[in-house]
């Protein structure tokens, strides 16, 4: 049974986020809540730090201050011990895919298993890898080498790779940039339909207005260091604020 530890049904609270590099501020009291089962949508323009909020909440980046509580507990307080733990409830998608090139799909998919032993026997490895593979409607690319699959197809078993420990919570970083529109729109779809089959919750970075528009039940907009507005895509889109309206252009 999955453990559900955090407050109010939030399972990502992140309170007075400050990140600086040098004299160079990137988060300033950052705040931002993610409810089970949400999808909420961080739009920002290139550099306003998107990439280190995520690096933040996974524990990659240390913050100066503030809180980033994921399952109820503070990332920046957590041992070494407790963050792999975390980390193998929450999945990552990179924006780059993160495949290992020279590893079959097959490979590639069992690699998080053996990292967190999640599977005991060869046998559970091997249907948990076809499940995954099912799920994105890859399952005949098991044997296919990185090399032989197309832009959609790496995103896809990337996605099932991602699934494959069935996260609580997945971080999308970009996951339709540099797929032609109608190959992003399937990832759009596989986004859902995936939240809807493990009850997932989401953060996903995006520049992709339609993609905002088709998973975000909640937008919020990443600017100067601080979560500058948040609500639903129609918000968003009838807003006449030049800082919300520019994304629309
Ligand atoms: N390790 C680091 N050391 C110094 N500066 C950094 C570091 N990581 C990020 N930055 C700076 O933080 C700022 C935010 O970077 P970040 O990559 O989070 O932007 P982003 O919103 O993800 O941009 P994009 O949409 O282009 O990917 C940038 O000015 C970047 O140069």
């Amino acid at each position: 049974m999955k453990t559900q530890t955090a407050t109010e049904n939030n399972v990502i609270v992140i309170e007075k986020l400050c990140k600086h590099f040098g004299d160079h501020t990137v988060l300033q009291d950052f705040a931002l809540s993610v409810k089970k089962e949400e999808n909420v949508v961080v739009l920002g323009k290139s550099g306003s730090g998107k990439s280190v909020l995520i690096k933040c909440i996974i524990g990659l980046l240390k913050p100066d201050s503030g809180n980033i509580k994921v399952f109820g507990q503070n990332v920046p307080d957590m041992s070494h011990e407790v963050l792999d733990q975390v980390r193998a409830r929450i999945g990552f998608l990179f924006q780059g895919n993160a495949l290992y090139d020279s590893m079959t799909v097959r490979e590639n998919l069992e690699f998080p298993l053996r990292r967190h032993w999640i599977a005991a026997s060869q046998n559970e490895v091997e249907a948990l890898v076809m499940e995954a593979l099912e799920n994105v409607g890859l399952a005949h690319t098991v044997d296919l080498m990185p090399e032989e699959l197309s832009g959609g197809m790496l995103k896809r078993v990337a996605l099932a790779r991602t699934m494959i420990l069935k996260p609580e919570v997945i971080l999308y970083d970009e996951p339709t940039t540099g797929l032609d529109p109608v190959t992003a729109r399937e990832i759009d779809k596989l986004i859902l339909k995936l939240q809807d089959k493990y009850h997932t919750s989401s953060i996903i970075i995006t520049h992709d207005m339609n993609c905002v528009k088709n998973t975000a039940d909640r937008v919020a907009l990443l600017l100067d260091g601080r979560c500058y507005a948040q609500g639903t895509y129609t918000d968003f889109e009838h807003s006449t604020d030049p800082n919300i309206h520019q994304f629309f252009e």
